[in-house]
């Protein structure tokens, strides 16, 4: 494996060398302790990771283990349900809320825990913070939450739809996840997309390297 996408796939476990590379694109690792003592000045917005096991053969043949929920915002771009935490707010009732309202997450039966923290960022330029939460179920309760997409109050204005990361890569190494990764992503979703992939494990290093590696190299080929 060439140094250079080691590095890339590394950098999602080695906080110290996260903190670094992230800085080039404004946004750093904070804790979630420091992210409460921030300046009153800074916004916090918080999204959320939503997955399950799946043992799946896409189009019969390309084996995939889970299901992951992504949304088309209104810009085109690609990110997690969520939202900007109100200041008077708890993240978690505020990711809660915004659940809610955007994917119409069913709260009597799903609720986001502090406890399903999986990282933050501070965009120091930007005055902003991002928090990111997973929301783990099981395949039945991802279906069921899908299907009540439909009715949520943002559905058609504030989000175009939710859809499945493909998990998948199909025979030419690049339609699936790696053709995936060359969308256009909001602020650091695409990182937090490869950070949950990797913290769940649900992809191991070696498949999300090879899925970037493969997104790099190929991003100017179009296959057919
Ligand atoms: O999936 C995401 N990951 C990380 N940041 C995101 C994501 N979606 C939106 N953002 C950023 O979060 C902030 C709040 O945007 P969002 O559209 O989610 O809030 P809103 O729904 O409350 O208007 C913006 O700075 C936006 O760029």
């Amino acid at each position: 494996m060439d140094e250079a996408l080691k590095f890339t796939v590394d950098h999602y476990f080695e906080s110290e060398v996260l903190e670094k590379l992230l800085s080039d694109q404004h946004h750093r690792k904070i804790s979630m302790e420091e992210s409460l003592r921030i300046d009153r000045s800074f916004r916090h917005a918080a999204h959320c990771f939503i997955c399950a096991p799946l043992n799946k053969l896409v189009l019969g043949k390309y084996p995939s283990h889970a299901s992951v929920l992504m949304q088309l915002r209104f810009d085109g771009l690609l990110g997690f349900p969520g939202g900007i935490i109100e200041r008077e707010e708890d993240i978690v009732c505020g990711l809660n809320r915004e659940l809610q309202e955007e994917i119409n997450l069913d709260l009597g039966r799903f609720m986001v825990r502090e406890a399903d923290h999986l990282i933050s960022h501070v965009n120091h330029r930007h005055k902003f913070v991002f928090h990111f939460y997973s929301l783990p179920v099981t395949f039945e309760e991802f279906r069921a939450i899908e299907k009540q997409n439909l009715e949520a109050t943002d559905y058609g204005n504030e989000t175009l739809g939710i859809l499945r990361v493909p998990l998948y890569t199909m025979k030419d190494g690049y339609h699936g996840l790696a053709a995936f990764l060359n969308q256009q992503f909001v602020g650091n979703a695409k990182d937090q997309l490869l950070y949950g992939l990797a913290k769940l494990k649900i992809l191991t290093p070696e498949e999300l390297s090879e899925a970037i590696h493969k997104s790099q190299a190929l991003k100017l080929t179009k296959a057919y």
